[in-house]
């Protein structure tokens, strides 16, 4: 077991706080390869050359499940506790696709031992879910384990196709190693006791491959991170290890000025800072896990996002100091599926206390906030929640509020969707008058309402919550202006 680590700052509540370097570091490279880049047995192939490549003495390679897996998996319990027997037949399937990646990636004569090591995973699928179908019981931890088979059947092939593609490496189970609280769908990570397993029990190997997204809690039950947690897997491993780099492979070249699907236009921009990265992964940029970047900053270890499928292409870089650019605007989100909740009246006017009441109600429910505004007149606060949260958020604030809403001090609460939440990132927005001003009159000029406007106090990013009908084309419209027709209006101040 290595323990040759100093502790590496002793300060303050930093993440850093809990990281150690070890004593002789030899470089070291922590890869994440997601589902596309391990969707069937041609994708493995790719990966392994891009590993075949690498001149690194120490890797660590984290992968997701094979891509619409875990999808798959959340179907299967779904259908299970529906009483819907036709959860064996998504079984089969599932098994199928992992078989026949074996059989097209390890010789034939060597596919006994892992064909039976999968089929036993499977049986222990099978297990648990007639157990789901039998009991009528479906807890949060039920699914999480369920969840948790993608990743772990998706690392057993990865790790043997690797052996039988001159990559010998150990494969660890990254619940080991990684510890979390009770919250089982969308885990809070313990960092000190995380990196501590970390650096104290992974073996030392050149080459390791570990699961992406499964955890565990501190009393022993199978715990997921998120969806797309591999990402924040792979940074937990960099940083503990003190990698000298993170990349992230998925399908496309990087970070894109916008989302790819949403503006043919969009191309991958070839720099930017932690906060910028975090901002536009925060608001909807899928290809990177917005809890990544967190541990990446604190270790001050930079990140490249790289495309599996086109390995030349250099990608976007990732780091505390990115090089200069005359680009303000730097990237384009949009989240949908936003409901926007509404507390207002006269009886919050100047009555302190009220928006602590607000977001401690919403709190205690565990729902996140991705948006706030209160107008100037203190008549009225606005939230912008996921959908799926917006019924219970208003149940629990107009609980909080059932006074005031009684006796008319208080309007009962609103809720709105479908709604969208569009925001322009840029660490060059600060400081700089009129993008704002530019953005609004622009979708204004095309009769596209906006229905509360944020900006953070960083000025790095502005964000707007509009209706989804216009999400699509708000994104369009503001990515030509800023990218596009006039790719100098973002260079220079606008008038
Ligand atoms: N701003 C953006 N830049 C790049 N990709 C984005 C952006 N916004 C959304 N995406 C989507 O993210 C996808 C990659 O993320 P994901 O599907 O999680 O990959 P993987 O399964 O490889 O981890 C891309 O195919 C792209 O459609
Ligand atoms: N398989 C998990 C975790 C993950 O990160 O996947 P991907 O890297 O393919 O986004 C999910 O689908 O959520």
């Amino acid at each position: 077991m290595a323990k040759s680590y100093l502790a590496f700052s002793a300060y303050g509540q930093n993440p850093s706080y809990y990281l150690s370097f070890p004593l002789t570091p030899e470089p070291m490279l922590v890869l994440k390869f997601g589902g596309t880049s391990v969707a069937n047995a041609d994708a493995i192939r790719q990966l392994i050359s891009i590993l075949l490549e690498k001149k690194q003495p120490r890797m660590l390679v984290v992968v997701s499940a094979m891509s619409k897996v875990t999808d798959t998996l959340i179907s299967l319990y779904q259908k299970a506790a529906a009483h819907d027997v036709t959860y064996l037949d998504l079984l089969t399937q599932l098994e199928t696709k992992h078989m026949e990646a074996i059989e097209q990636l390890v010789p034939m004569s060597q596919q006994i031992d892992i064909k039976g090591r999968i089929k036993m995973i499977f049986r222990e699928l099978e297990d648990v879910c007639r157990g789901v179908y039998l009991l009528d019981e479906l807890s949060d931890g039920t699914k999480a384990r369920v969840m948790a088979y993608g990743e772990r059947l998706s690392s057993e092939i990865v790790s043997v196709a690797f052996q039988h593609h001159q990559l010998p490496n150990t494969l660890v189970d990254s619940r080991d190693y990684i510890q979390t609280d009770n919250n089982y769908l969308n885990a809070k990570v313990n960092l000190k006791a995380t990196y501590a397993l970390m650096q104290e029990n992974l073996p030392q190997a050149n080459l390791i491959v570990a699961p992406g997204f499964i955890s565990r809690s501190a009393d022993g039950k199978t715990t997921v991170l998120g969806r797309g947690g591999s990402d924040y897997t792979a940074s937990l491993y960099a940083a503990a290890l003190q990698a000298d780099l993170l990349e992230i492979w998925s399908d496309v070249d990087g970070m894109y000025t916008t989302d790819p699907r949403k503006a043919a236009a969009a191309y991958s921009i070839e720099e930017l800072s932690y906060e910028e990265a975090m901002e536009l992964a925060y608001f909807g940029a899928k290809v990177l896990y917005p809890p990544t970047i967190a541990p990446l900053v604190a270790a001050k270890i930079p990140l490249v996002l790289k495309n599996t499928f086109n390995p030349g292409h250099k990608g976007t870089l990732i780091s505390a100091n990115p090089a200069p650019s005359p680009q303000n605007v730097k990237g384009i989100s949009c989240i949908d599926h936003i409901a926007v909740l509404t507390v207002s009246g006269s009886g919050m006017v100047g009555v302190p206390g009220v928006a602590m009441r607000l977001f401690k109600a919403v709190a205690v429910e565990c729902i996140n906030i991705y948006f706030i505004t209160q107008s100037s007149s203190e008549q009225s606060i606005t939230i912008g929640l996921a959908e799926v949260d917006g019924e219970k958020a208003v149940q629990a604030i107009s609980q909080e509020f059932a006074e005031d809403i009684n006796q008319q001090l208080l309007n009962p609460v609103s809720l709105e969707t479908p709604m969208s939440i569009v925001a322009i990132v840029g660490n060059g927005m600060i400081q700089q008058p009129g993008i704002a001003g530019k953005a609004f009159s622009l979708l204004g000029d095309h009769r596209i309402n906006i229905r509360a406007i944020a900006q953070g106090a960083t000025e790095r990013i502005i964000s707007v919550v509009l209706n989804t009908n216009d999400a699509h084309r708000a994104v369009n419209l503001l990515h030509d202006h800023f990218f596009v027709t006039v790719p100098e209006s973002s260079a220079a101040p606008v008038a």
